[in-house]
C-alpha cells in the first residue's frame, strides 16, 4: 500500500515513523531542507528513553508524482485552502484522511471533488524535535471515521495497526471529532496561555476547575453530546500526554498562528447565534489572540 502523508510536522512525522515500518510512505512537505533532512536521516520516533528510526520517502509537494492509495493530510487547518489544487491534481479517485483538530475544516473537506473522504481524530501527543525527527508523548490512537465513501480504502491500515499505532473505527465522523472539540477545547488554550504541560492541567487544581467550567460550557453548546463524553475522557487524555505541550502551547512558543479558529472561534460564532453565555472560552479566545497577534510567545 502506497501512502502519502502531506505535511512533516509533529503528527505527519509521527504517521510516517509508524506507517513507514508497514507500508510504502511518502512524506510531502513544503521544503527542500526538509526533503534532504529526511532522505539523509530517515524519521526518527522518541518514545520513552528509545528511538526508533525508519526509512521513508520524502519529496516537495511541488514534486509529487507518484500514484498514492491514499494521502493524509497533516498541515494545520489554516493550511488546508491552500493544498486545494494539489489535492484535485492527485486525482479525486485517491482517498484522503485529514487530522486536522476541531472542526472549522469540515465544510471544505466536504467540498473537494473526492470520493472517499476519511476523518481522523488523533489522541497521541506528538513533538516535534526537528525536520526528522519527533517524540511520541502519549501512547493513544487514532480514531477514523468516513466523511464519505467506502471503507475498504483504509481498511488494510486499521487490520494492520498495531497497539503501539491503534487505528480504531468510528461510525459517526461528526461524533468523532467533537468528542475531540471538547478534548482540545479543554486543554490547547489553558496550556497555551500559561506555558504548562497537558499533566499539569489535572494535577493545578485552579487550571483543573477551568478546564471543568469549559468542558460545561461546552454542554451548553452540544447538549447532544452529554452521553457521548464525559469529563474523566478529558482528565485520562490529560494523564496519557502528560509530558505533551499541546499543539497550541507549541504554536504560541514558536510564535506561529494557532488553530483557536477553528478551535473556539467557531464555536463563538454559535453561541452567539443561538444566545449562548461562554464567559471562559470567550477570554481565552481573546488572550489567544492577543498573544498571537503581539508574537507574545517566544
Ligand atoms: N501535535 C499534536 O500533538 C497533535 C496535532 N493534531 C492536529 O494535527 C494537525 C497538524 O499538527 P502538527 O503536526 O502539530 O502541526 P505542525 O505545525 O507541527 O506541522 C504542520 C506541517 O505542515 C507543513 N505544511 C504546511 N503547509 C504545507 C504544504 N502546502 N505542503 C506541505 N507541507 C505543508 C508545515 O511545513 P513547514 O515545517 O515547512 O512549516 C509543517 O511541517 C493540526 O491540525 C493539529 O490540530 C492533532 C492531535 C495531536
Ligand atoms: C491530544 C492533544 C491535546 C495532545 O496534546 C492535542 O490534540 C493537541 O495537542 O492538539
Amino acid at each position: 500500500m502506497k501512502i502519502g502523508i502531506i505535511g512533516g510536522g509533529a503528527v505527519g512525522l509521527l504517521f510516517a515513523g509508524y506507517l513507514g515500518r508497514l507500508f510504502d510512505v511518502t512524506l510531502i512537505v513544503r521544503r527542500e531542507s526538509q526533503v534532504r533532512s529526511l532522505s539523509e536521516n530517515g524519521v526518527t520516533i522518541y518514545k520513552e528513553g528509545s528511538a526508533i528510526t525508519t526509512r521513508v520517502g520524502a519529496v516537495q509537494e511541488t514534486e509529487t508524482q507518484k500514484e498514492f492509495d491514499v494521502v493524509i493530510v497533516a498541515v494545520k487547518e489554516y493550511d488546508l485552502p491552500l493544498l486545494r489544487q494539489g489535492l484535485v491534481e492527485l486525482g479525486a479517485h485517491v482517498p484522503l484522511l485529514f487530522v486536522q483538530n476541531g472542526i472549522g475544516h469540515v465544510d471544505w473537506v466536504k467540498s473537494l471533488p473526492h470520493r472517499h473522504l476519511i476523518a481522523g481524530s488523533v489522541d497521541h501527543g506528538a513533538m516535534k524535535e526537528n525536520d526528522a525527527a519527533v517524540h511520541h508523548l502519549g501512547e493513544a490512537e487514532t480514531n477514523i471515521a468516513l466523511i464519505r465513501g467506502n471503507w475498504h480504502v483504509i481498511e488494510e491500515i486499521v487490520l494492520k495497526s498495531t497497539d503501539s499505532f491503534r487505528f480504531s473505527i468510528r461510525k459517526d465522523f461528526e461524533k468523532m471529532l467533537l468528542t475531540k472539540l471538547f478534548v482540545n477545547v479543554s486543554i490547547n488554550p489553558l496550556t497555551a496561555l500559561t506555558g504548562v504541560t497537558n499533566g499539569k492541567l489535572v494535577e493545578n487544581p485552579y487550571f483543573h476547575k477551568l478546564q471543568k467550567d469549559l468542558f460545561n460550557e461546552m454542554l451548553l453548546l452540544f447538549p447532544q453530546m452529554k452521553g457521548n463524553i464525559s469529563f474523566e475522557k478529558v482528565v485520562d487524555i490529560c494523564r496519557n500526554t502528560y509530558q505533551n505541550r499541546s499543539s497550541m502551547l507549541k504554536d504560541i512558543e514558536s510564535q506561529r498562528r494557532t488553530e483557536i479558529e477553528s478551535i473556539i472561534g467557531v464555536l463563538l460564532d454559535k453561541a452567539q447565534k443561538e444566545h449562548h453565555f461562554v464567559p471562559i472560552m470567550n477570554l481565552l479566545y481573546k488572550l489567544v489572540k492577543g498573544i498571537e497577534r503581539e508574537g507574545l510567545g517566544g
